[in-house]
């Protein structure tokens, strides 16, 4: 079954040569893309979409969110609106609420917010554990997200329980819990930051994570400059979330970890992506993070949600590009681009369009998976010159109209 989706007053294909083609057309077959180019040339298909001058962009990829939790923390916000300071021990509220939740209403929560996420436009998104912080609850956490996520990360290491021996919990992160939770996840993440785990803690679970075969990913230099920067980087991790403290020597480094990436092919070894969060940072009261001084150092960059009900709770992207745009100085495409081809770069997603499903996301190109964000507007511009607007019009997901 092939679908011609055509009438595209603007295709902002994000692949790797940034075209954007007006007047065009796309065909979808299956869950993959098997054609983009001119309208007037566009082959002929099963079925044909109008989608009458409306701007089409690759779905975004939120690369980071926290989806498996219960409970709510208005209370801290309010708090944090009349002056107070964001601070880790927030998580435990969150904690304590998840696991008086049953497995029926925590699926069901999160499946709520995929569903809100998705009909904003976004079609792949990882999520993380983190809000179960003992054995049981993490691997419960871990189990449910595997259901709802396209991946899902590890994150044991978020906040040392009430009562724990740092350390204690530190070796129960690495060893008992990493291996009840290894069979649902492909990532492990570590808040590293003070009030949450040392650098020292941090190396430890990243190390043990890694041998256990998990791609690596650190919240790092959210509250302050800290070592979360040095060690994503001394360990290979594949993204550095947060990124809002940054010494001049963080920014070379991250960038000096592109060097052997060809952006023009995609090819070569991937770095460490520097992941910005507006929304948390506008959220705490944080300074937004140096993405235009990123970029133009020549790190990739990816803009993820951070949705979690502590420090960010929305899951627009939508929202974080406007925000990119208008006060982090990107430009429109430099925006949409790290909210979808860089989401996919921290994923390790941006490549692949073999038969056995392997399918790129995060760009429009043909053999990628057809994931497709109509706008209700002729240009993405719009989604900073009307931000905040509801601007999703329509939505494919793997080749599925989803909205
Ligand atoms: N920084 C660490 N973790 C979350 C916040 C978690 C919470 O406060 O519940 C974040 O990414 O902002
Ligand atoms: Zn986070």
């Amino acid at each position: 079954m092939s679908t011609l989706i055509t009438n595209i007053a603007e295709l902002m294909t994000q692949d790797l040569e940034h075209r954007v083609l007006k007047d065009a057309a796309v065909v979808v077959e299956g869950e993959r893309i098997s054609w983009i180019g001119a309208a007037a040339d566009a082959p002929a298909a099963d079925d044909a979409v109008d989608v009458g001058g409306r701007a089409v962009l690759p779905g975004w990829v939120d690369s980071h969110t926290h989806l498996l939790f219960a409970g709510d923390r208005t209370a801290e916000f309010e708090a944090r609106m009349a002056g107070e300071s964001y601070a880790a021990g927030g998580i435990a509220v969150t904690m304590n609420a998840t696991r008086a939740t049953s497995d029926f209403d925590l699926t069901r929560l999160a499946l709520g917010r995929v569903d809100e996420a998705v009909s904003q436009g976004t079609t792949y998104l990882e999520t993380k554990t983190g809000y179960g912080l003992d054995v049981e609850h993490e691997t419960r956490s871990a189990r449910i997200a595997s259901t709802v996520a396209d991946q899902v990360t590890y994150l044991g290491a978020h906040l040392v329980p009430a009562g724990q021996d740092p350390e204690e919990y530190t070796s129960l992160v690495c060893g008992p819990m990493l291996d009840a939770v290894r069979p649902f996840v492909q990532w492990a993440d570590v808040f590293c930051e003070e009030g949450a785990f040392t650098a020292e803690q941090s190396r430890r679970v990243l190390l043990a994570c890694r041998d256990a075969g998990l791609g690596l990913r650190v919240h790092g230099n959210q509250l302050g400059e800290g070592p979360g920067v040095q060690l994503a980087v001394e360990l290979g991790a594949a993204s550095v979330d947060h990124v809002n403290y940054l010494a001049t020597g963080d920014v070379d480094a991250l960038a000096g970890t592109w060097t052997g990436w060809d952006a023009g092919t995609g090819s070569g070894s991937r770095g460490t992506v520097a992941t910005c969060l507006p929304a948390c940072d506008l959220s705490t009261r944080q300074p937004l993070a140096p993405a235009r001084a990123l970029l133009d150092a020549g790190v990739q960059l990816a803009l993820a949600s951070n949705c979690n009900p502590g420090t960010s709770y929305t899951s627009s992207m939508a929202f974080c590009v406007a925000t990119a745009v208008l006060q982090m100085r990107l430009s429109v495409h430099e925006a949409v681009r790290a909210a979808t081809y860089g989401g996919a770069l921290a994923l390790h997603k941006d490549t692949g369009n073999d038969a056995d499903g392997e399918r790129a996301v995060g760009s429009i190109a043909v053999g990628h998976r057809a994931d497709l964000h109509v706008l209700n507007a002729p240009s993405a511009t719009h989604l900073a010159y009307r931000p905040g607007m509801p601007l999703t019009y329509a939505v494919w997901r793997a080749g599925k109209q989803a909205r």
